[in-house]
């Protein structure tokens, strides 16, 4: 049997660092307080390769990552999903409720992802659909997976590997 070589490009850049802020819901009862992390990112892609003999341009991937760091990035990150954090908004504001706790925020400072808990697992998924979504077109089908990582604090990484959708 001939062991075939895969391969892989993986991009993490300074550039892909996004300040953000947040808070979780953990062991049922427990919200921590609003804080704020200077997230890291690392983005891979394996395929076989092309005619270039890349797996997927560098810089295709980066620029892709880019466009979702920066819409993170000096922004309060919040949960569409979570079953007791609650966000409303109105035209100026966006509220967030966990039981009698509440924070109030102006709509620009706020996004809103889909996700039940931002932890780094469920923002790396997020940051992984969305690339997907913006290099599927230009990657084509020959690409096996793609694994986003995203880093909290400097070494605790929350990772999300999913297969590239066969179209
Ligand atoms: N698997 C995961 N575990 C934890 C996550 C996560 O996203 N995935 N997130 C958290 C919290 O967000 C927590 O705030 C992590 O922040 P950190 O600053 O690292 O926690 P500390 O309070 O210990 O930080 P110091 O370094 O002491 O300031 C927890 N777990």
């Amino acid at each position: 049997m001939s062991l075939q070589p895969t391969f892989r490009v993986d991009v993490t850049k300074e550039q892909f660092i996004f300040s953000a802020a947040h808070f979780i819901t953990f062991a049922t009862d427990i919200c921590e307080r609003l804080h704020g992390h200077n997230y890291g990112v690392r983005a891979s892609v394996e395929g076989p390769l092309d005619e270039n003999r890349y797996v997927v341009d560098f810089i295709a991937l980066r620029d892709a990552v880019l466009e979702e760091t920066q819409a993170l990035d000096h922004h309060v990150v919040l949960p569409r999903d979570h079953a007791e954090i609650k966000i409303t908004s109105d035209e100026k504001e966006t509220t967030a409720t966990f039981r009698d706790r509440r924070w109030i925020f102006p709509n620009e400072d706020c996004v809103i992802l889909p996700v039940i808990n931002t932890t780094a697992e469920e923002m790396a998924r997020v940051i992984a659909e969305r690339v997907i979504e913006r290099t599927k077109d230009k990657f084509g089908n020959a690409i096996t997976w793609i694994e986003i990582a995203v880093d909290e604090n400097q070494g605790q990484w929350g990772v999300c590997r999913m297969p590239w959708p066969q179209v």
